[in-house]
């Protein structure tokens, strides 16, 4: 059994990963933690839930906890990311990071953890996203900048990071395809006279609205035919299942930086 502590356990993906060990076979809950003064600290995580007790209590800081578990899963914010990765990296368990609108700062702060650091990162987990993510490569290779690169993504309405941490992933799928950097040809954010599109720029669009869970689309758009790459998430289930395969995955594992692709060995 993989022991596992859920950081932001009474947001939308903490709730959901809460659910899915919950019902794992080889995985168990053994802590929970919030923000310092939310309302579910100090409280039973079950009663919190509006069920019954559990025996785990929310707790307001990671150290308390960690000690008595093999992996903490963090869908939080990137402050708290970063934070807890040199905390997780001192006490020796698997941090999964599903935490998406990382600075390239904050990327480079995780890249420089101390060596004990077993990471498992990713702007998407599920398995639908990580293939979609070996096509675009696939098909950004295969085709040349006749083809224009643009990515739409549309998330409910209180997502606060642009582009998606997916988005992201496939546009470095795509860059990686054509031998390129993205940040030498990423373009998102377009508004008033723009000019005419960059021949070889990967565009992002992003929209925001309702309970939407996540929809990407990779357009590769050329002068007589489009191919459109689709990936429609419509349950959380996807991304807290791949989080606690991450987090039982890495068990056996040396430290170091790992992505879903590891995971999942496409
Ligand atoms: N990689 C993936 O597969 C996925 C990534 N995400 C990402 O996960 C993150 C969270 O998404 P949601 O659950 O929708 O947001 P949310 O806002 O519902 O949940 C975040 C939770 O973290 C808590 N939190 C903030 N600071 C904390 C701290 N210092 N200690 C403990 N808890 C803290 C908040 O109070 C909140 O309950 C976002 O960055 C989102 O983009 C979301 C879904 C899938
Ligand atoms: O914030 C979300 O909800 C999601 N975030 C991730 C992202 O930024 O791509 C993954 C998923 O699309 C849901």
């Amino acid at each position: 059994m993989t022991r596992i502590v859920i950081m932001g356990a009474s947001g939308r993906m903490g709730q959901m990963l809460i659910e899915t060990i919950n019902r794992s076979d080889n995985a168990t809950l053994v802590g929970a933690t919030e923000r310092p003064g939310h309302a579910w600290v100090g409280r039973d995580l079950g009663v919190a839930m509006g069920g019954v007790e559990t025996g785990v209590p929310v707790v307001d800081d990671a150290r308390d906890i960690l000690a008595g578990a093999d992996a903490v899963i963090d869908f939080t914010s990137p402050a708290t990311t970063v934070a807890l990765a040199d905390v997780a990296a001192q006490a020796g368990v698997v941090h999964v990071i599903g935490t998406t609108g990382l600075s390239e700062d904050d990327i480079a702060a995780l890249e420089q953890m101390p060596d004990t650091a077993k990471i498992v990162r990713a702007g998407n987990m599920s398995l639908g996203v990580n293939l979609l993510v070996q096509l675009t490569k696939k098909v950004a290779a295969a085709l040349d900048e006749d083809f224009d690169i643009e990515i739409v993504e549309a998330h409910h309405r209180h997502k606060v990071d642009a582009p998606s941490g997916t988005a992201l992933m496939l546009g470095e799928a795509a860059a990686e395809g054509r031998g390129v950097a993205l940040k030498d040809v990423k373009d998102s954010g377009r508004d008033g006279i723009t000019g005419a599109r960059k021949r070889g720029d990967i565009g992002f669009a992003a929209l925001r609205g309702g309970d939407v869970v996540g929809e990407h689309d990779v357009i590769f758009a050329a002068d007589g035919e489009r191919i459109v790459l689709r990936h429609l998430a419509t349950d959380r289930a996807i991304f807290a299942r791949g989080a606690v395969k991450a987090a039982v995955w890495a068990q056996d594992k040396q430290p170091g930086h790992y992505n879903m692709l590891d995971v999942l060995g496409l």
